[in-house]
């Protein structure tokens, strides 16, 4: 009795390969991670995994640098990041919930929700917040300068002097109207090239109208700048189950690690059918988050105000995530079972890399042609900015 119960002590402090019979290789994997790995391929596949979480932990990060030094986020689609926020929240859940899962895909599913959430709320700050703030701001300025402008609208005969801005009711109008119409004029109101930095990205963003030559080469009559489109809500989000490695199988190889791998290699991984049906609900609404970013990119014509480095990250992250399913595991049950998850990362790299290239051809190819023709909306942006 004493001695199994010593057996069942020890099978739950040391992990052991049983199919090669000997212990894990790398105890720090195995204390921290709750990982056993048998055999180089386990090495490199929990190589590839760690490189992957830290590619995660890190993409999001240069695009919270850049919005935070432009004062906008006008560049990226908040409905790809809103995708993101509601796969993580998911993901966060499923991991609690299931008790098959690591805890290194807990810690995964926490950073990428922090992160997400904090890319999140900056944007949000920056649309609505900081703009209306700014609006407010601007607003004596832009009564000043209508004042001045003034006399150079085609004067009534009758009319004389300098006229007197009606400014409570004329105040509020300002938020409601766009600086055209205000101006009562043909002629672009002072300024209105620099409208990028007052249009909030994510009304930008889903907005089909809009585009970055319409910022600067015609002034935006239909577009309110105080008014950002509402945010369609998106639609049936699965649980991403997986930084886990996609690995649900890897998690039972894990624990079963603790308690005999040969197990799972007998008895086949369980599959949970509500599992499959969130990874795939998961992968389409993963898949389907890039198109709003690359639909805006196309829009604007131009990556402005986007990072490229969140999306050579996530290309990363996504590469050694595959890496890592494969390297631990070829047998078809257990790739099938990860479908969902191998799926989404493939898709995402080709989507990803289709974005970079956007990122070089708007940044290097576009803005070449386009300072030719004598396009400034680049330089209005910056200019824009510094104000
Ligand atoms: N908030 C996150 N970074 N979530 C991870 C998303 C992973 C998914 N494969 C994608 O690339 O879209």
């Amino acid at each position: 009795m004493k001695a199994l119960m010593l057996l069942q002590q020890h099978q739950k402090s040391i992990a052991y390969c049983m199919k090669e019979n000997k212990p894990c290789v790398v105890g720090w994997v195995n204390m921290y991670f709750k990982d056993c790995l048998c055999n180089l391929r386990d090495e490199f596949s929990f190589a590839f995994g760690l490189v992957s979480l830290l590619c995660w932990a890190v993409a999001e990060i240069p695009q919270i640098i850049t919005n935070f030094r432009t004062k906008s986020s006008h560049g990226v689609s908040l409905l790809f990041l809103l995708g993101w926020v509601v796969g993580d929240i998911f993901n966060l859940v499923g991991c609690l919930l299931e008790p098959a899962t690591l805890p290194t895909q807990l810690y995964t599913a926490v950073l990428y929700t922090a992160t997400t959430i904090i890319l999140v709320l900056q944007i949000l700050y920056y649309d609505y917040f900081y703009r209306c703030w700014k609006h407010s701001d601007d607003d004596s300025a832009q009564e000043v300068e209508e004042v001045l402008k003034k006399p150079l609208k085609p004067q009534k005969p009758t009319d004389s002097g300098i006229p007197i801005p009606r400014s409570a009711s004329r105040r509020m109008d300002f938020y409601f109207t766009s600086a055209r119409s205000l101006a009562g004029s043909s002629t672009p109101p002072f300024r209105s090239n620099l409208r990028p930095i007052a249009s909030g990205p994510s009304a930008v963003g889903l907005n089909p109208d809009y585009s970055s030559d319409d910022d600067t080469v015609d002034a935006p009559l239909n577009i309110s700048v105080s008014q950002p489109k509402p945010i369609p809500r998106s639609a049936g989000y699965g649980a991403f189950l997986a930084t886990s490695s996609g690995m649900p199988h890897q998690t039972k190889a894990l624990i079963v690690g603790f308690g005999g791998r040969k197990l799972l290699q007998e008895h086949g991984t369980e599959h949970s059918a509500l599992g499959q049906c969130l990874g795939w609900m998961m992968a389409a609404v993963y898949m389907g988050g890039r198109l709003p970013q690359i639909w805006l990119n196309i829009k604007r014509g131009s990556v402005e105000g986007l990072n490229p480095f969140m999306f050579v990250f996530a290309l990363i992250a996504n590469i050694t995530y595959v890496g890592s399913i494969l390297l631990r595991s070829t047998e078809w049950s257990k790739i099938k079972a990860n479908m969902p998850w191998l799926l989404d990362a493939v898709v995402c790299v080709v989507l990803d890399l289709f974005i970079i290239l956007q990122y070089v051809y708007y940044k290097y190819f576009r803005k070449n042609s386009s300072t030719c023709s004598g396009r400034e909306d680049e330089g209005a942006y910056k200019k824009a900015n510094k104000n």
